[in-house]
């Protein structure tokens, strides 16, 4: 099936990333969240990442202007009855994801095809909740959506090939590249990536070096573009602990317990870059270390 309309559920950083290059590609996008103010801002966001790439020159003001046309609010899922797909990409938690995947289906086609943007958890349990877990796949972006090349496509158990084909065309379509991972905790870039970033952090937990030490060393040490702990703010560190425990409890191996450090943070709501404070202190605009 050509995916020419795609619904998108959870107005953050991924989904409007997600909402952003479906939209500049030429498809309709109906964009979800739990407000309809969640879903206002998120619209705004896309707009002043689309006017960012229209002051680089990267696309033209008329390219912008009607990629916002094709980006509408859905403030309920009735608005998904004629959508090709939905794509996911609500908060790293299997609870909530299996509510929405449960509630969702009755208002769609029966041929529509759903996505989870998820960073870890099995696509083989989320779509056992749905009726069409045939018609299920992870289409799994990285952040920033619009700035990375790589998406992950997970087949879930009964995933069919019809559905499997009609994702890598999505994926071909928005000039992107994908891999294949096996339905297993954290699939492929999560499995490696995570660890190291939890690893930074058990680093400054134990005093090994300082916030700045550990994010120049990666930077300069290993050419990252950001350094981990920086990157980690960047995630959102609600986000990085969720994809820790999942590996943790997935695979049964202590060498994945999440860094008590990281647990307090989220328990203080310090989860990074969205809610200003994280490692870093975003507030006076200069990132300052927060430790
Ligand atoms: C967790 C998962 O499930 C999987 C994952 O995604 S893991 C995360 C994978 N992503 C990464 O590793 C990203 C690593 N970082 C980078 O590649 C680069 O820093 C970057 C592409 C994000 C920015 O590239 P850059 O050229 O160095 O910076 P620049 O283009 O000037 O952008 C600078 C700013 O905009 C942000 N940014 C750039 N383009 C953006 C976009 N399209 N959308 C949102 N933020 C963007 C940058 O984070 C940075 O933020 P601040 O100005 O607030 O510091
Ligand atoms: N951050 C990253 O680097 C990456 C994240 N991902 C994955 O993408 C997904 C989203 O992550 P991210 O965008 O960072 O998270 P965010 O916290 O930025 O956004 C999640 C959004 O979903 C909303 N939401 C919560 N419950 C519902 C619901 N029932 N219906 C609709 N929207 C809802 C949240 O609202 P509220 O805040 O009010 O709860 C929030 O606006 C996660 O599964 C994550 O693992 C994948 C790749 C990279």
């Amino acid at each position: 099936m050509d995916i020419n309309k795609i619904g998108v559920i959870g107005a953050g950083q991924m989904g409007t990333g997600i909402a952003e290059v479906c939209a500049l590609a030429g498809i309709d996008v109906a964009l979800n969240d739990i407000s309809e103010e969640r879903v206002n801002a998120g619209l705004g966001v896309i707009a002043s990442h689309l006017a960012r790439q229209v002051e680089r020159q990267q696309i033209e003001p008329a390219a912008r202007d009607a990629a916002l046309g094709r980006i509408k609010p859905a403030l309920d899922y009735d608005a998904f009855s004629d959508r090709d797909l939905i794509i996911e990409a609500a908060s790293e938690n299997e609870e909530l994801k299996r509510k929405i995947f449960a509630k969702l289906c009755p208002s769609l086609k029966p041929e529509t095809m759903l996505a989870s943007n998820t960073s870890s958890i099995s696509i083989t349990r989320l779509a056992s909740v749905t009726d069409r877990p045939e018609r299920f796949i992870g289409i799994h972006f990285m952040n920033p959506v619009p700035r990375m090349q790589l998406v992950e496509l997970i087949r879930g158990i009964v995933t069919e090939n019809t559905t499997f084909e009609a994702a890598k065309a999505l994926i071909s379509r928005l000039g992107k590249t994908f891999t294949v991972s096996e339905d297993f905790p954290a699939f492929i870039v999560n499995r490696i990536l995570l660890p190291m970033i939890n690893e930074a952090i058990y680093t400054l937990y134990e005093g090994v070096g300082s916030v700045e030490a550990i994010d120049t060393a990666m930077r300069l040490g290993a050419n990252h573009p950001m350094g981990p702990l920086q990157l980690a703010d960047f995630i959102g560190l609600d986000t990085v602990l969720s994809v820790m425990q999942v590996l943790h409890e997935g695979l049964a191996d202590s060498k994945y317990r999440p860094c008590p450090l990281l647990v307090k943070y989220v328990e203080a709501g310090w989860l990074g870059r969205k809610t200003q404070r994280g490692f870093y202190d975003y507030r006076s605009g200069t990132p300052i270390p927060t430790r």
